[in-house]
């Protein structure tokens, strides 16, 4: 049958969306109420409805393909039938309604938890703007370019961010620090040329919505500047413009912000609905954190957290009276209050005494002795006396940069003096490090050196040659030893009771793949040997699947490895494992290692013939055997794929090749992947990714991929 009504309970984390009620009751707080978090498996069941406008029906199968999961529309087979008066949804996972249906559509539906509904539009190119009432009844909005290269990646984060499948904040809050810039161009497009320099040392960007200036009101905007009157907001179109620019050049979680007249921004007081307007389409917009100030009337920031799906939100409070105190009694009500809806809790003050920053940190004490980093405080004194504060703030402290058009707040670092001012406080001691191995080291370390350099980090980079056994002991024993990433890797111990002499903790992941790529000092940790054997490869891997499909797009699907050893093909099949893969059939090596259960040896052409469909392959064989894979890739090309299931439903063709070989390779296999339809990447890519894992592992610092990219110039 083709029609089936898809009702499961949902977890209520999207709401119709109803203006807050001034007398909505208070919800608990939500320290009682832990974060729901949607299961990769959860949202994967849920049906994606994509409305599209006129002529933009091309958009469907694209989300169905970045989704993994077959589609519809309602206008190629109507997929909607009366059952008990109730509307039902085609089997696929992805149905495509063109606005004009959606309305009636909704108004039948029975089962609203079980669907996401998007609205997507094509900006540019002469189409109008996406009618407010009907996002108003959507869950999201996804606003994309008619041509642009960076337009699938974008689409990727967002589906993945708005189905609970990235956890960005998840690995952030595991950092020791973190950091995001303000970023304060009237019009983004100014940043993006400098976009990779200016975020590094940057786990997320922000985006000062109050100071963007829209061309068309750029004249009243001067006029009301001049006459320092009224302000000019930027209308909602205009900044969804913004927003889906900026994300589509960087790869950092966004901080949406819309800073009012009286903490220091532009977005006008009078109308508290206003904010309400904005902030609730960023979450359409799927934003990965949103700024929602304290001072908002409560109905609007509980309303808020109730609909937040899976961004953060961040509550802000800054005094810029200069009498406000850390000390007073005030304080801890401020951060009790905003802790009720905030998963991060801000707080600023203008301070004129040095003083003020030690009774900060008395307050940040007590903060974190009650509430245990839950919600974590994020706090800092504005002025010049307060930077002390900047450097001492661990959680998401506010930075700048010298390209940027002004400081956001008196008293703003940029990430390097940050860093400067604790190796003089004695907080970041001076670290040597090195690239152990037999690889082109030179330019790698003059790649770190670069990196050390732009964040003024005191430590050293040096490449050595493995020599005879025992000469990586005798590297980390030294005493200033302070990390190492490894080329070619070190066997890691098989089993949690077997250990090297040196590296007596290795993470689980490294020790499954059996490899230790970098070697971890663990500050503060105490002991003799504070050293962990860690993996980045795998994440490196990870990272690029994940560009174009979501990681729910692996859930039980079909795997081809190829390699000659087994050690080759480990970090790949960690990966692949982490998103759910379904089989994974190995070419050209037998596994007995830890991952070794379950993978299935492919031995003849005639075990190829059977294996259906394979969505992705990777080949991680030795330079001179990397023609073998062409065959294979050649053999499961696209057109040999059937595209329309029995429930008239269509799957997309969209597979996946990862290319690890290293060196001059035989043959030209990505090439051939390209020709034959794959989504193909290169080592290269991989490469990037495991440099920014490795600079996080090593340093704690975020130096994003583009900048990787961008300044390893010939490394990679
Ligand atoms: O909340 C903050 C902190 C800030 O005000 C500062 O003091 O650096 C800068 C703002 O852009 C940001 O939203």
């Amino acid at each position: 049958m083709m029609q089936t009504v898809l009702q499961r309970p949902m977890a209520p984390t999207l709401l119709e969306d109803v203006p807050p009620s001034p007398l909505a009751p208070a919800v608990k707080s939500s320290l009682n109420n832990p974060p729901l978090v949607e299961t990769t498996a959860e949202s994967a069941h849920k049906t994606v409805v994509v409305v599209f406008g006129q002529g933009q029906e091309n958009i469907v199968p694209l989300v169905a393909e970045v989704l993994g999961k077959p589609w519809i529309t309602t206008s190629a087979v109507p997929p909607l039938a009366e059952r008990n008066g109730s509307i039902s949804l085609a089997a696929a996972a992805v149905v495509g309604v063109p606005t004009s249906e959606l309305p009636g559509i909704l108004d039948a539906c029975v089962d609203r938890a079980s669907w996401i509904v998007i609205n997507t539009h094509r900006v540019g190119g002469g189409d109008a703007a996406p009618a407010e009432e009907l996002t108003d009844r959507c869950d999201y909005e996804f606003l994309y370019p008619d041509s642009s290269p960076f337009f699938r990646r974008d689409l990727t984060r967002f589906l993945a961010l708005i189905l609970g499948q990235t956890r960005a904040h998840e690995d952030l809050k595991t950092k020791t620090r973190t950091n995001f810039i303000s970023t304060t161009f009237p019009d983004v497009h100014a940043a993006l040329p400098n976009l990779d320099i200016l975020s590094v040392g940057s786990d997320a960007v922000e985006i000062r919505v109050d100071l963007l200036v829209e061309p068309s009101s750029a004249a009243a905007a001067a006029a009301a500047a001049a006459a320092a009157t009224a302000t000019t907001v930027p209308s909602l179109q205009y900044v969804g413009q913004q927003l889906m620019i900026l994300r589509q050049h960087t790869e950092l979680p966004i901080i949406f912000t819309t800073r009012c007249t009286r903490e220091g921004g532009k977005f006008p007081m009078d109308d508290p609905d206003l904010f309400y307007r904005y902030l609730r389409r960023a979450l359409k917009w799927g934003v990965e954190y949103l700024d929602v100030e304290l001072w908002l009337p409560e109905p609007i920031r509980q309303r808020l957290a109730e609909v937040k799906g899976h961004t953060v939100i961040m509550s802000a409070f800054h005094d810029f009276s200069g009498h406000w105190k850390w000390t007073s009694p005030e304080a801890p009500r401020i951060f009790a209050e905003s802790a009720r809806y905030a998963d991060i809790v801000k707080m600023i003050a203008m301070v004129t005494r040095m003083e003020e920053n030690y009774e900060l940190e008395y307050f940040r004490s007590t903060i974190k002795a009650q509430y245990r980093d839950n919600p974590p405080l994020s706090a800092v004194n504005m002025g010049q006396l307060g930077q002390l504060s900047r450097a001492l703030n661990t959680v998401f402290s506010p930075i700048t940069h010298p390209l940027l058009p002004m400081i956001a707040a008196p008293g703003q670092l940029t990430a390097a003096e940050i860093n400067e001012a604790l190796h003089i406080m004695g907080s970041l001691p001076k670290r040597e490090l090195y690239a152990i191995g037999t690889m082109r080291a030179t330019p790698q370390s003059m790649f770190m050196e670069k990196c050390f350099n732009e964040l003024s980090l005191p430590h050293t980079f040096s490449p050595i040659d493995r020599g005879p056994k025992g000469s990586i002991e005798a590297v980390i024993l030294q005493p200033n030893f302070g990390g190492a990433y490894l080329n070619p890797p070190l066997p890691s111990p098989v089993s949690s009771t077997t250990t090297t002499t040196a590296i007596p903790n290795v993470s689980e992941a490294a020790r499954a793949i059996g490899l230790i790529d970098t070697i971890v000092v663990v500050t503060g940790s105490g002991g003799p040997r504070p050293f962990v054997g860690e993996n980045a490869t795998w994440k490196g891997i990870r990272a690029t699947l994940t560009r174009d499909y979501v990681p729910s797009a692996y859930c039980g699907r079909a795997a081809i490895v190829l390699a000659s050893t087994e050690s080759d093909a480990a970090p790949a099949v960690f990966a692949l494992r982490s998103l759910g893969i379904g089989p994974i059939y190995t070419v050209g090596f037998k596994a007995n290692g830890p991952l070794s259960a379950g993978l299935e040896p492919l031995t003849s052409i005639h075990s190829v013939k059977l294996v259906d469909k394979p969505f992705v392959m990777v080949s991680a064989l030795p330079p001179d055997k990397s023609l073998l894979v062409q065959p294979l890739l050649r053999h499961y090309s696209s057109s040999s794929i059937n595209s329309i299931s029995s429930s008239n439903s269509r799957m997309t063709t969209g597979r996946v090749y990862l290319d690890l070989t290293s060196g001059t390779r035989k043959g030209d296999p990505l090439g051939v992947a390209v020709s034959a339809g794959w989504t193909a990447y290169g080592i290269e890519e991989v490469h990037a990714w495991t440099t920014v894992e490795t600079l996080r592992l090593l340093v704690g610092q975020n130096v994003p991929f583009d900048f990787v990219r961008m300044a390893s110039g010939r490394v990679y």
